[in-house]
């Protein structure tokens, strides 16, 4: 009994990261028919917060948001973490594990601007602020004359930064910015074929101690399992491609019927060059089509890629 299991949800502490560790109590709550307020929610303050002068890339990775809450679960502190599936590492410690997934939002960048609906209507020389090499090659390779510049901080600081004239456009998941109730900030929705959304964007992620068969009981009337196929797909071509904050990738996979599919693309930093795929398989095979797609990519980029 969910009564029994006490749990406790570790999230991180921004807006956003509470919003999603929110929606998990709220399902997890409607599932077991109980208050919300037995479901506790634990702020845990992880490295990755507490850097705010640099690109991830260059600090350590994604693996700064995700530390401190893997010691948490394995302290005991918290039975479950919540996460934004995209910024889970690859690779997890060995004692921890992805219990599955909530029902995936929306999986579009938004593009946010004053000034254009699209990277293609802004002036010359305008200058686009991300913190993100994917979305930073892709608007390059549309218009290699805009400038990019470095926006970090949660979503609220950036669409504050874009209001004071800072940067003159930015993109940002349309996911985060439901879940924070900001969508009427999006000026537009970019095609997923043209702006192919990261690995697992839009997805919340719930792991435990990868021991706890009470935790994943807890969890699975909440988890998606058709979110869990097409992540399992994304996060298997990822590991293929060694997949970091230091690469440009588009990973989106999506059930068809009982079909995943899945677009794939790699670009060079500064937009100039990129190389895609588009593979489709029963969906049951997601892992190896994620790693199939991975191997068609890895044959055919030169080795230099992402060293720009
Ligand atoms: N790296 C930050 C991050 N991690 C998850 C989201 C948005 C929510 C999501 O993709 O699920 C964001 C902000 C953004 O990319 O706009």
């Amino acid at each position: 009994m969910l009564q029994d299991l006490k749990l406790r949800i570790g999230t991180r502490g921004s807006p956003l990261a509470l919003a999603q560790a929110h929606e998990l109590r709220q399902r997890l709550a409607l599932a077991h028919g109980v208050g919300a307020e037995t479901i506790e929610i634990v702020i845990i303050r992880t490295s990755g917060d507490a850097i705010l002068d640099r690109p991830l890339s260059e600090a350590g990775g994604k693996g700064l948001f995700t530390k401190e809450l893997d010691l948490a679960l394995m302290r005991g502190e918290v039975t479950i973490a919540v996460h934004s599936a995209k910024d889970l590492p690859t690779l997890l410690p060995e004692e921890i594990a992805i219990l599955g997934y909530l029902p995936r939002e929306d999986v579009r960048d938004a593009w946010i601007s004053p000034h254009a609906p699209h990277p293609l209507g802004l002036a010359p020389g305008a200058v686009v602020g991300t913190a993100s090499l994917r979305r930073a090659a892709m608007v390059r390779r549309l218009r290699p004359d805009l400038r990019v510049a470095l926006l970090r901080g949660n979503v609220q600081t950036r669409l504050a930064k874009l209001a004071a004239g800072e940067v003159d456009a930015t993109l940002l998941a349309l996911a985060g910015l439901k879940r924070l109730g900001l969508e009427g900030q999006a000026n537009a929705l970019l095609d997923v074929n043209e702006f192919v959304p990261a690995a697992g964007q839009g997805a919340i992620a719930v792991t435990a101690r990868a021991d706890d068969r009470a935790a994943l009981s807890a969890l699975a009337p909440v988890l998606d399992s058709a979110t869990g196929l097409a992540l399992a797909t994304e996060r298997a071509f990822l590991h293929v491609l060694d997949g970091s904050c230091k690469t440009p990738i588009g990973a989106f996979a999506q059930i068809d019927g009982t079909n995943l599919d899945f677009h794939a693309i790699v670009l060079r930093p500064d937009g100039s060059e990129h190389f895609e795929t588009r593979l489709s398989a029963p969906a049951e095979q997601a892992a190896a089509l994620g790693e199939a797609a991975g191997r068609e990519l890895l044959a055919r980029i030169p080795s230099n890629l992402f060293e720009d």
